[in-house]
């Protein structure tokens, strides 16, 4: 149990429940190859089946961590900080990145979009789940849209929630990660046919790197 203490500064984004930080290169979608350090919050009831961080589902697992703190472990790493999860709009961000933007690091976040958008963002990753839907609002606020490609059906959903984002959002399509023999030659030949997209590997699996 958390005292309330810990919940009002929960409340107010002034703690979050921290899973782990690490510095890497970031593996997916536009920014892909580009060093930047992940925060990762836990909590998430999305449910995707081939999640790949299924422990970072329950919160109370991961404990209250000053967000003070959570930045200054970041400052002498690279200038772009991505957060996610688990499913980090579960947690008022805005304080996160207000300390994140005024050290002059640029804030990019990893979003289902299910929960309300909170924070001020350089860079809005948007991969909508169909058990849990965006909610109205990231749609035209995203800069990229990934969709996770795990069977033919998925290609219908992409097209669905390419038509809800802005026309200079950049559309990816990436195979989900345990399918990616069958499922990656299928996005190939989607590709082809339908330009607007372009496909995201998770290129930091074949790297061996977090
Ligand atoms: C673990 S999620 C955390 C952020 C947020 N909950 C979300 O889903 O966008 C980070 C990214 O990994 C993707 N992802 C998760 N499991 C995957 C898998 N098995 N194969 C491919 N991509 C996966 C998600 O779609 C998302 O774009
Ligand atoms: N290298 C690397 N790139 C990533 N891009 C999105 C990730 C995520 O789990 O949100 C991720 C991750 O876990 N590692
Ligand atoms: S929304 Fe993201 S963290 Fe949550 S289950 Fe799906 S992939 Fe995993
Ligand atoms: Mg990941």
């Amino acid at each position: 149990m958390i005292n309330e203490e810990t919940q009002q500064l929960i409340n107010k984004g002034e703690m979050l429940p921290l899973m782990e930080q690490f510095y890497t290169i970031q593996g997916e979608g536009y920014h892909t190859g580009k060093a930047a350090y992940f925060i990762r919050i836990g909590g998430c009831d999305v449910g995707c089946h081939w999640c790949d961080v299924k422990e970072s589902w329950n919160a109370n697992l991961h404990p209250p961590t000053l967000t003070n703190t959570i930045v200054n472990n970041v400052k002498e790493f690279a200038n772009t900080v991505v957060i996610t999860g688990g499913e980090p709009l579960m947690w008022s961000l805005n304080y996160i990145t207000n300390l994140l933007q005024n050290n002059n690091i640029r804030t990019h976040i990893e979003t289902s979009g299910a929960y309300p958008l909170s924070g001020q963002w350089n860079w809005i990753c948007l991969s909508p789940k169909k058990t849990k839907l965006p909610l109205e609002g990231i749609y035209t606020k995203a800069h990229e849209l990934k969709i996770i490609i795990s069977n033919n059906h998925d290609f219908k959903f992409a097209e669905e929630q390419a038509s809800k984002v802005s026309e200079n959002c950049e559309l990816y399509l990436q195979p989900e990660w345990s399918k990616r023999e069958q499922i990656t030659p299928k996005i190939v030949d989607y590709v082809m046919k339908n330009p607007k997209w372009k496909i995201s590997l998770q290129t930091h699996k074949y790297l061996n790197i977090p």
